[in-house]
């Protein structure tokens, strides 16, 4: 669309909003609209309250403190994330912010999780990833930065991730380097310690993240302390597969 034509097409769309609310369909043509939905709808209301609900899960386990951490959910070509820097206590469905998988924002005032590239990178080369969450939990990010993967030591460990916490080489923040270095060492349990800085988990949902990044820090923490008290030995293979299937065929109402 020649940027004439596209002024006028804005010039349009404003003039049609003021007098009409919001009926307009963003994002047409490729057409990067950083305009926000005023007194409409804003995209995926559902979506941003079950992303709300899960930054507060992570804020009530007490696996992110004031800005630190995120989430985002995938829904088709675009992606729903937290703004950067916003507090817990101040943060708003609204807040999060709609990107396309390029990091183009297509709908938000706020400036998008500095961490958006490595959430984007994710979505783009695992295709069984729907939901992403960063944390810096207690626990999990001591392993990370004494520079070690978290072996599997109890049968929760074993119940819900199945396999050895991989450890990631050194990446700076705030790139996709962090994606490259997840995606390497990234197996079925979707949780991998970032080193020296904290935690990622890709989920299957939001859902699914949630309890993921719940459950790093619990058996983190257990298997910290025993490490400390003495030389727990890891479960054996084949047990630890047994409790994973078990779990994930048979645990809860399934
Ligand atoms: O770890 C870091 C920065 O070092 C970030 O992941 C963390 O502060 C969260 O950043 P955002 O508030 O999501 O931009």
């Amino acid at each position: 669309m020649r940027s004439t034509d596209r002024l006028l097409f804005i010039d349009f769309l404003l003039k049609f909003e003021n007098k009409n609310g919001t009926v307009i369909p963003c994002c047409v043509d490729n057409f990067d609209c950083t305009f926000t939905h005023k007194g409409g709808k804003s995209m995926y209301e559902k979506e941003r309250k079950e992303l709300y609900n899960a930054h507060l899960l992570l804020e009530k386990y007490g696996l992110v403190a004031y800005t630190s951490g995120n989430v985002s959910v995938r829904i088709g070509d675009h992606v729903l994330i937290k703004p950067s820097g916003v507090p817990y206590t101040e943060l708003k469905p609204e807040d999060f912010v709609v990107v396309d998988l390029e990091g183009n924002v297509i709908e938000g005032e706020k400036k998008p999780s500095v961490d958006t590239a490595t959430h984007l990178y994710l979505y783009k080369h695992l295709d069984w990833a729907k939901s992403v969450i960063h944390t810096h939990s207690t626990f999990a990010m001591v392993w990370a930065i004494l520079e070690k993967s978290i072996p599997v030591l109890c049968t929760a460990h074993a119940d819900v991730f199945g396999e050895e916490i991989p450890l990631t080489e050194y990446a700076p923040v705030g790139s996709e380097a962090i994606g490259k270095a997840v995606v390497k060492v990234i197996g079925k349990s979707g949780a991998v310690l970032l080193r020296k800085h904290g935690v990622m988990i890709v989920g299957t949902s939001v859902d699914d993240a949630v309890k993921k990044a719940i459950f790093l820090e619990e058996v983190a923490k257990a298997a910290y302390f025993a490490t400390l008290a003495g030389k727990p030995t890891p479960l054996p293979p084949d047990e630890v597969d047994h409790l994973y299937n078990q779990y994930h065929t048979k645990y809860g109402q399934k």
